[in-house]
């Protein structure tokens, strides 16, 4: 058994383990990176870059079918080559990955371990059945998996996680989504935006990542008219049948309905990497999912040595979360016991639905807890389907909430769906973290026409509901038509 003595020892090579890497590494020499599987990333390999190569496929399909609103006919069949489709999205994920490739081979080769890491005491990690680490000092960045009902292994490999989906080699033609959450969403979206036939399937009603059930409803609404999504569904029984799946289920209408579809995508959440860490071998605070407690603005568990940061930690699974808490943590780890607290910017999730879906600053529940009682928040609204710039170009689809402060007029979050959402999402992260009212939002400038004058008019809207500033106008004529 090799013996290795560190500083710093980080468990995980994707974003937060490499972010918390390179930050300890400014602070002290002695920092190892520990990676089970492969280096590349999730956010690269089987995460974010796919994702969106898949859904950037499946838009060109969906322009390509709807011009005729616009008096534009194409002439002739549009096709999907499955093949082509999947080869793009091969070719371009492995090519973002080779890029984090290249980057962690350019780190020195003693600082990197390969092997599963299991922690024997809280200064002690067992990397497969090869070293013993004994470090002072631990970053846990272990990353998330799909987590659904075991009795679906029994699909074989008729049931697909993500990470399956983007090693296809060319487009089914069905598949069955269970979970119209963020992922169910884009990939079950876009499947269909293919040709694939696709059936979705909730459960409790939820849609997307939303809390405002207005905004959620809107969303539910427009996702069912385009193709089969029952968010509250009462599958039967669902069987292997050769080559296909045979479900079986009551529809909207109650009705039993039996199908065969090419495969079942899981797509029913996820799950923190913790559970094969060898937790039990050390006293530390966890969750109700045995998720290590962690305070948000340091990264520190209860065992004050050890750090937690990106998916494994459960608290905003996302990329940039994922970047800034190890680097949080990494920093932490190497200057402990002097921690210091980190930069933690306002809140911004954003899906690549279309419409998109995004949500800023605090949650409508975060909000209806915080204020109730007092009676101490509204909600501006527009809705963008008579909005100037979202009709003009076909888009006018959607529904913003934003919620601001009675008193002092402060502008608290936002959940929304709509047309280019991730970018008036940013506009609204922005604002939401330069503490902005709704007053010094309206004071910015607006270009005319354009899909932010909707954000304009939600700010108004708000802004007359908490009676600051001049009386909503419904007919702004100063602003442009459609503003
Ligand atoms: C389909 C999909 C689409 C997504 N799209 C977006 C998006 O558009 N925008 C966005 O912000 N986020 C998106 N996300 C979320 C984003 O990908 C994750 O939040 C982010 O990648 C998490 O990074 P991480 O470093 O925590 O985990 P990872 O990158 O998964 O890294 C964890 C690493 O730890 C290793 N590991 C695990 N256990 C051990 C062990 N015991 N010992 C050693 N190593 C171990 C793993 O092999 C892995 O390499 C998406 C996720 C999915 C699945
Ligand atoms: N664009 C992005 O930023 C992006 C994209 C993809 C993933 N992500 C990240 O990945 C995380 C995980 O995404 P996810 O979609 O797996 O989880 P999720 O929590 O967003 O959605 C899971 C959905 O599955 C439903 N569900 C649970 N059990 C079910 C069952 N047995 N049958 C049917 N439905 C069931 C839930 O009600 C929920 O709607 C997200 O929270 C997000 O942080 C982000």
């Amino acid at each position: 058994m090799k013996k290795l003595k560190v500083e710093v020892a980080v468990i995980g090579g994707g974003t937060a383990g490499l972010a918390a890497y390179r930050s300890a590494k400014e602070k002290t020499d002695s920092v190892i990176l520990i990676e089970g599987a492969q280096f590349g990333t999730t956010c690269a390999r089987v995460g974010c870059m796919p994702s969106k190569l898949l859904i950037a496929a499946a838009e060109a399909a969906h322009s390509a079918s709807h011009t005729e609103p616009f008096g534009v006919f194409i002439d002739g069949k549009i096709r999907v080559d499955g093949k082509k489709v999947m080869q793009r999205i091969r070719d371009e994920r492995d090519r973002f990955v080779s890029f984090v490739v290249e980057a962690v081979d350019s780190l020195p080769a003693p600082d990197k371990v390969i092997g599963n890491a299991k922690f024997i005491s809280t200064t002690e990690l067992q990397i497969g059945d090869h070293t013993i680490v004994t470090a002072d000092r631990m970053v846990i960045a272990t990353g998330s998996r799909p987590s659904y009902p075991g009795v679906w292994n029994e699909l074989g490999d008729k049931l697909i996680i993500n990470d399956d989906l983007f090693n296809w080699t060319d487009l089914p033609k069905s598949i069955a989504v269970f979970g119209p959450g963020v992922i169910g969403l884009e990939l079950g979206q876009s499947l269909h935006r293919l040709g694939v036939e696709v059936l979705m399937f909730g459960m409790g009603g939820q849609v997307g990542p939303f809390t405002d059930p207005q905004v959620m409803a809107y969303a539910q609404k427009t996702f069912s008219d385009e193709f089969y999504l029952d968010a509250d569904a009462n599958v039967k029984n669902m069987v292997r049948k050769g080559e296909n799946v045979e479900i079986t289920y009551l529809d909207k209408q109650g009705i039993e309905q039996v199908t065969e579809v090419e495969y079942v995508l899981a797509a029913t959440g996820r799950r923190a990497n913790v559970d094969n860490l060898g937790l039990e071998n050390i006293e530390i605070e966890k969750d109700g999912r045995g998720v290590p407690i962690a305070d948000r603005f340091t990264m520190q568990t209860s065992v004050p040595s050890i750090f937690i940061a990106g998916d494994a930690s459960n608290q905003l699974p996302l990329l940039h979360e994922a970047a800034d808490q190890g680097k949080i943590a990494g920093s932490n780890a190497a200057v402990y016991p002097n921690i210091r607290v980190g930069l933690r910017r306002s809140s911004i999730a954003a899906v690549f639905t279309e419409p998109q879906l995004a949500m800023v600053g605090l949650t409508h529940q975060q909000v209806t807890e915080k204020y109730t009682g007092c009676d101490c928040f509204e909600t501006g609204s527009v809705s963008f389907e008579s909005q100037g710039r979202s009709r003009v170009i076909l888009k006018n689809q959607g529904l913003l909430n934003i919620y601001g402060a009675h008193g002092t007029g402060r502008f608290l979050g936002a959940e929304m769906i709509g047309p280019q959402a991730e970018h008036l999402a940013h506009l609204l992260a922005w604002a939401h973290q330069n503490r902005m009212t709704i007053s010094q939002m309206l004071d910015m400038p607006f270009y005319h026409p354009v899909i932010e004058e909707g954000v304009r008019t939600a700010l108004r809207d708000l802004n007359a509901k908490l009676r600051l500033g001049s009386e909503m106008l419904n007919e702004c004529m100063e602003c442009g038509p459609g503003c």
